[in-house]
């Protein structure tokens, strides 16, 4: 219309146009800066509520723990803080250029059919063909994509790992061996991308083909209708603009080909994870507590509603005693090999008692207190104990929270109940602090409130075991599962430790095998033999002294 006005000297029509373009250019940045923002918000509302989504279904009973065990989901990390970013930000750009497209389609098509209606076949019919062939390239390049985000994360992952463990490899001196890791590790990613980007360059040669042939055409086309004056200058150009727009709405499949592949990729990443979650959620079964008087009565419907091959965990109320019970329990490791561990262990805990663990390096004590713990399920027979949130479990190697050293005290109390009023003071985690003989962390630290993302480089083994232990009394647990919880410490503070133990009355079972264990327990438990041989139980006489 422009060209037309100004080839026919329409001053008039001229002005009008101008007016029209005047008011577009002030209009339009306003709208287009409107519907990247809309665009940017909406993405990171789906973000935020995908990640919520992830990290609530991630965090929830044992989803994290037998996800990382399985080995089925591997770089979680990256699956939540990364390709959840990826996908939603693919999926809304994606979203609003199929619906531009849609409406730009619908206009530009009616046009450009009015004008000549073989072109717009035609147009149609090579579209048709290149999607196709695009579509086949594309899947290989989906494949590539995904494997270029799996091999970043391994890489990324090799560093973390060197990074959490510099005084292991400094000690070592592994320097070496770490370096030919990562550079392995960084070898396959720039293999993969190498592959990737000549992949994309085929992709490239098919894609810049397909616009640039097609631009002949409706020269061809329209020219000689030119030529015979049936056809106006602005009419060529109309047809021109027309068919460029129907091209690329028709052509969407070609030109975001790269950006399709890495949404696929990322989505179909994401889809694995979401699966796995799913699928933990399903095989969640709650467990009803039991009251004593129910006990009998579950021991019937208990049996039958585990699955075959697992031990059946029973739930019991805080008020039963004894807290732990074991019958005819059978451990097995998990996974596809699996081996026997433990064989056919009874057992009772009663309330206020303190069962030692002892045994051969591998012979199962950590994974019998697994299954106490719910952890391990593989083998068969019943444990009964209080829920999990009764009972402390302590690792041998504490878990140091990135947060401050009140709440790395309170743990696994939240933050958010250590702050609410009747939650766990200063004055008593002080207090605790100095009882397990920490008296002057709280000052070393720069305060209960000082950031603690650096405690867990900074303690001694000795001092997070001990922190540990402030964290059984902060809880007020009464129940207490120990696993060589006191290996690094003297003599003397693994004495005062199970002291504290002894006076708040909590029961304790500890698995370990150093001599001075013995004399802080009435009980032991001796497990015996490789692959599940016999175990041996006896009450320690009064004044009786270790005898390896
Ligand atoms: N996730 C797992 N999958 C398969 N086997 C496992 C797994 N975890 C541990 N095991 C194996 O189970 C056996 C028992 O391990 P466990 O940690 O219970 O031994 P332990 O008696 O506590 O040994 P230690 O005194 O050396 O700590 C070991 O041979 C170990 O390699």
């Amino acid at each position: 219309m422009f060209w037309n006005a100004l080839s026919s000297r329409d001053a008039a029509k001229f002005g009008r146009l101008l007016k029209f373009y005047a008011a577009a250019v002030i209009i339009g940045p306003i709208v287009i800066v409107t519907y990247e923002w809309a665009k940017a918000r909406m993405s990171l509302l789906w973000r935020r509520f995908l990640t919520k989504r992830a990290l609530n279904a991630y965090t929830r009973k044992l989803a994290y723990y037998n996800l990382e065990n399985e080995g089925a989901v591997t770089n979680v990390d990256q699956r939540i803080a990364e390709d959840i970013r990826t996908f939603t930000d693919r999926a809304v750009n994606l979203m609003c250029i199929v619906v531009v497209s849609a409406i730009d389609l619908v206009t530009f098509s009616v046009i450009l059919f009015r004008i000549y209606p073989p072109l717009y076949v035609a147009l149609l019919a090579y579209a048709a063909v290149g999607t196709g062939v695009t579509l086949v390239l594309g899947s290989r390049l989906v494949s590539l994509r995904e494997g270029q985000l799996t091999a970043e994360a391994d890489a990324r992952f090799s560093l973390l790992r060197l990074k959490d463990n510099v005084e292991s490899v400094a000690f070592y001196g592994g320097e070496a061996t770490e370096r030919q890791e990562l550079f392995r590790r960084f070898a396959s990613v720039f293999a993969n991308a190498s592959r990737l980007v000549s992949w994309e360059r085929n992709v490239a040669y098919v894609t810049r083909g397909y616009k640039y042939v097609v631009q002949i055409l409706p020269s061809m086309v329209v020219a000689p209708v030119f030529f015979k004056g049936k056809m106006e200058l602005g009419a060529i150009s109309q047809t021109y603009f027309s068919f460029n727009h129907v091209l690329a709405d028709v052509s969407l499949i070609v030109s975001e080909l790269s950006s399709l592949a890495e949404f696929a990729a990322g989505a179909r990443r994401l889809g694995t994870l979401t699966d796995a979650l799913d699928q933990e959620g399903r095989s969640e079964s709650a467990v009803p507590v039991l009251e004593p008087a129910a006990i009998k009565a579950a021991a019937v419907d208990g049996a039958a509603a585990t699955p075959a091959g697992a031990v059946t965990q029973r739930v019991l109320a805080t008020s039963v005693d004894p807290v732990i019970r074991l019958t005819d329990v059978s451990i097995t490791t998990p996974g596809v090999r699996p081996r026997s561990l433990v064989q056919g262990v009874s057992l009772a805990v009663p309330t206020g008692s303190r069962l030692l663990i002892m045994g051969d390096s591998g012979v199962g004590k950590s994974s019998l207190l697994r299954t106490i713990a719910g952890l391990w399920t593989a083998g068969s027979g019943t444990v009964d104990r209080p829920a999990v949130s009764d009972v402390l479990f302590l690792p041998q190697r504490p878990y140091m929270t990135l947060g401050s050293l009140r709440e790395n005290a309170a743990y696994p109390a939240t933050p958010a109940s250590v702050a609410n009023p009747g939650g766990v003071t200063d004055e008593a985690i002080l207090r605790v602090l100095q009882a397990v003989n920490l008296g002057s962390l709280a000052e070393r630290a720069g305060g209960l409130g000082a950031r603690g993302e650096r405690l867990a480089g900074v303690l001694s083994l000795g001092e997070q075991q001990r922190l540990a232990f402030a964290r059984v009394v902060l809880s007020g647990r009464r129940v207490v599962c120990l696993d060589e919880s006191t290996s690094a410490l003297d003599v003397e503070n693994e004495a005062r430790m199970y002291g504290l133990l002894a006076d708040a009355g909590v029961t304790v079972v500890s698995v370990g095998n150093r001599p001075t264990l013995f004399r802080h327990h009435d009980t032991v438990l001796r497990l015996e033999g490789g692959g599940g041989g016999p175990w041996r139980r006896r009450r320690r006489r009064r004044g009786e002294r270790w005898r390896p």
